[in-house]
């Protein structure tokens, strides 16, 4: 994409754009209302913009959009997962999932992920590149759209690291929260990570009031690097450091999600030794068994195991829960719907 991003630039920036094609800055909120609000993705939608005006930032600009390729609905009718292809070619993944308390969307922060996790789908064919602020605001709006519902909640947990994408990121998270956008609360996106430790503490440090997930998935380092090579470059104690920090800046429960492997990390002796590594925070953890993925041989921990270990935490009042599995029937672990359509276009 050689024109301006404008779907990317905020408030601010599309005023000082107007004001250097020598337009009133007025119009930035107008324009900005047309492509965050009203969620267009054609400047001739913009009635109330001047035909001279919308030529001009044709000319100069580009309106991101996705183009639906595929769309799986569970048969709960709970979930529903999107295919969509990028204006270079590329696929990602998107999942709507329906709860009582409103409809929450997990999107994809990179396309592909290099951190290389032993159970994870999306990091099979590699890192291919950064999504940007519009790219992933996208995933939403495409969803609010196809689906006539509002979005309340937004999970970046999709295929990527996002702490990898960090200034899209926060960008990102930014323009979601305006007032003058979506205006989604930030108490209501969460952000995913696989522990990068420099970035947990940059992101505390950016005043958002936003959740952060800790992918830990092991109670020591041992088990950790068997299932995460980041393990390698940031010890776990430093990673569960850099959530006090962020507790500490932010004042926000940290969560801690733990896949569940069956025979790797999931014995009573790991869930006593987690206790031991997280007591005293104030803290979630989440265990949510491993979906098997083909290419992995990893099995996922039997309910009986999980339920234990569960047990285990609550007795010394760790606040504990095991995430239902949704839409299990549609290829439901993350990046495994873009990975068999990758398979089918390479055949
Ligand atoms: C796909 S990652 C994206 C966010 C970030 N990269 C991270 O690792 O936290 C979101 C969560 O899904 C988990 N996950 C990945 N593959 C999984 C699988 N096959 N089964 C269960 N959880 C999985 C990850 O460990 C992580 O906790
Ligand atoms: S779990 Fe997260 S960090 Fe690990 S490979 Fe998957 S997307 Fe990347």
């Amino acid at each position: 994409m050689s024109k301006i991003d404008i779907k990317s630039l905020n408030l601010d920036e599309l005023k000082d754009l107007l004001q250097q094609i020598g337009d009133k800055p007025f119009r930035a909120k107008q324009i900005y209302e047309w492509l965050h609000v009203k969620l267009v993705s054609d400047f001739n939608e913009m009635t109330n913009i001047s035909k001279q005006l919308r030529e001009q930032l044709k000319e100069i600009s580009e309106i991101t959009n996705l183009a639906v390729v595929n769309k799986l609905e569970s048969e709960d009718g709970e979930t529903t997962k999107f295919l969509f292809r990028l204006w270079d070619g590329r696929v990602l993944e998107s999942v709507l999932m329906k709860y009582h308390h409103g409809n929450s969307v997990c999107i994809s922060s990179q396309v592909g992920c290099k951190m290389g996790c032993k159970f994870c789908a999306s990091t099979i064919g590699g890192f291919e590149r950064n999504l940007t602020a519009s790219e992933m605001l996208d995933q939403i709006y495409c969803i609010q759209r196809i689906s006539g519902e509002r979005v309340s909640n937004v999970v970046v947990m999709g295929t990527g690291e996002p702490l990898d994408n960090y200034d899209n990121l926060v960008r990102f998270i930014h323009m979601l929260s305006d007032e003058n956008g979506l205006n989604i609360s930030q108490r209501n996106i969460t952000v995913s990570t696989c522990g990068l430790v420099d970035k947990i503490k940059a992101l505390a440090d950016e005043n958002l009031q936003i959740t952060l997930a800790l992918s830990l998935h092991a109670p020591n380092d041992t088990v950790r690097k068997q299932l995460m090579p980041i393990a390698e470059r940031f010890d776990i104690d430093s990673a569960i450091n850099a959530c006090i920090y962020y507790y500490e800046k932010t004042g926000r429960r940290i969560t801690f999600e733990y896949s569940m492997v069956e025979g790797i990390n999931d014995l009573p002796e790991h869930a006593l030794e987690l206790y031991k590594r997280i007591k005293g925070l104030n803290c979630h953890v989440n265990l949510i068994p491993v979906n098997p993925i083909k290419e992995r041989n990893y099995k996922q921990s039997q309910m009986k195991s999980i339920q234990n270990f569960k047990n285990i935490l609550e007795k010394y009042r760790i606040n504990v829960t095991i995430r239902r599995e949704m839409g299990t029937d549609i290829d439901a672990a993350c990046g495994q719907l873009r990975k068999s359509y990758m398979d089918k276009t390479s055949d």
